[in-house]
């Protein structure tokens, strides 16, 4: 327990002391990530990142979205897959909290970086090198049955400082399922992918995804960082629930050309078609060109992989396991492991910046007040953490407040439902789930070093309008 000095008492979840909470890093559609270190004796300050999730509408507890996540996290191990390090739920609220390995850039931040602060475009070396580690990362997810469903910028995280520095990790699985049983009707969901990333077939209402959605959002992200502008940049119209979203098709076959029976068989079944075949028909496109916009040779390897990853037809386009036998990633400069360092000796290291961090943001999303305020014993999150634990469901609450410990190890039964387990076995060890085997992927990037430089400043007036869609990125 914890006193704060007024009348309320606060309690301190048992979980939450092995980490020193440092401040709020961002936010998506499913709750709040926090940047933490860890008091473990054996790595004593390691970065953590918690990620809380929102308790769901129904107040139910934890919702599917986040039992689907941990269940999918748990049984990913890959170098390119996000470490999932530790697994708590609060019974008070039953809000739940994810602990990931810390990566202290996104692309989302890179490109922005490039776009705004320097004014010079990626280097090849990292956009095939930040490419290649995404499609491995993708690839092991594919041979698993598990679509991402979400891939864009900000979920594609890279690693700092370290053993693992400039390491691809593909994060944010929320969205993402297993789909054992591949053509299951998945219209309960709802349409998921970002609109910006999001493939023609599900814009046009296909009923079943495939993996082939995932690489049109790879096209679209490895267009980005070429130009450092999102390729397609569609106005979602939010007035309508149903998938159909002209302005964001309207962007794609500007570039395409539109979609012909010859080309794409079964877009006559797609129900969006049938509907609005004769509005789309009748705009008239003069295209730009992919490789106009892109500004690569349309004979060269990178072009063509990316007109792959872009082919119309989710049937044409490529996989993962093929794209990373491309001939792209055998020319030079070959990709390597460490991404964020120059291809060629003379050319600029990029420095770039620590994540924003807010530090005054609880987690309970609220401001508090500064340090100085702050009586000294207290620590603003946890506190807060177990104010809504005492605040929420009395019965549990009692119970629980007897239990040393507040937090739970969570396990998922097939089912879906979810059960505390012992406290004493709180910590969800990678290691003990026997997770799914990774799959060997060739070549393997050579692993370089390299040092960082400060950044160039210098803006670009073209992009500096740009905002993502729906919402801002950071805090
Ligand atoms: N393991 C991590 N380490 C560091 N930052 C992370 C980590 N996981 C997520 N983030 C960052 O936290 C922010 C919010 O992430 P989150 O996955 O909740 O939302 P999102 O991907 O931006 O949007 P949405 O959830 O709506 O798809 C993003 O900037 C993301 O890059």
């Amino acid at each position: 327990m914890v006193t704060d000095g007024s009348t309320k008492q606060r309690v301190r979840p048992e979980w939450l002391q092995q980490y020193e909470l440092v401040g709020k890093i961002g936010e998506g559609t499913y709750g709040l990530v926090y940047l933490a270190r860890s008091k473990h004796p054996s790595h004593r300050g390691m970065k953590i990142a918690i990620k809380k999730f929102k308790q769901s509408k129904e107040g139910d507890g934890v919702s599917p979205t986040a039992i689907r996540e941990i269940m999918l996290l748990r049984e990913c191990i890959h170098e390119n897959i996000v470490k999932l390090v530790n697994v708590h739920i609060n019974h008070g609220d039953m809000s739940l909290y994810l602990a990931f390995d810390y990566a202290e850039h996104d692309l989302y931040e890179i490109i922005r970086h490039h776009r705004e602060k320097l004014s010079f475009p990626i280097n090849q070396y990292t956009v095939k090198s930040l490419l290649w580690q995404i499609l491995n990362g993708l690839n092991y997810l594919h041979s698993n049955w598990i679509i991402h469903r979400d891939l864009k910028p900000s979920n594609i995280l890279v690693m700092g400082e370290g053993d693992e520095q400039g390491v691809v990790k593909i994060g944010d699985f929320g969205l993402a399922r297993i789909y054992q049983a591949p053509l299951k009707p998945l219209c309960d969901n709802g349409v998921v992918v970002t609109i910006w990333y999001r493939a023609p077939e599900l814009l046009l209402g296909v009923k079943h995804y495939t993996t082939a959605v995932d690489m049109w959002a790879v096209g679209c992200i490895f267009a980005e960082l070429l130009t450092l502008k999102p390729l397609f940049q569609g106005v979602e119209d939010k007035s309508t629930p149903n998938p159909f979203q002209l302005d964001q098709l309207d962007k794609i076959f500007k570039v395409l050309g539109h979609p012909t029976l010859e080309k794409w068989p079964t877009l006559a079944n797609l129900p969006h078609w049938q509907s609005n075949r004769l509005l789309i028909q009748s705009r008239k496109y003069d295209n730009s060109g992919l490789c106009s916009i892109v500004q690569l040779p349309p004979k060269s390897a990178a072009f063509d992989l990316l007109s792959r990853m872009l082919e119309y037809d989710p049937a044409k386009r490529i996989t993962a396991a093929q794209a990373l036998e491309h001939e792209y990633f055998r020319t030079d400069p070959v990709p390597g492991r460490n991404a964020l360092i120059p291809g060629q000796p003379g050319e600029k290291v990029v420095s770039y910046p620590a994540r924003p961090v807010d530090g005054f943001t609880d987690f309970d999303g609220v401001s508090a007040p500064a340090p100085s305020q702050l009586p000294p014993s207290s620590n603003s999150m946890s506190g807060s953490a177990g104010q809504v634990h005492q605040s929420i469901n009395m019965g549990m609450q009692q119970q629980r407040v007897q239990n040393p410990s507040m937090g739970a190890a969570l396990s998922a039964n097939p089912q879906g439902s979810m059960h505390a387990m012992n406290a004493s076995s709180m910590f969800v060890q990678r290691a003990n789930t026997g997770g799914i085997q990774q799959q060997q992927s060739q070549p393997q990037p050579q692993p370089q070093q390299g040092g960082r430089r400060k950044d160039q400043s210098g803006g670009n007036p073209n992009y500096q309008h740009y905002q993502p869609p729906n919402k801002s990125r950071r805090m």
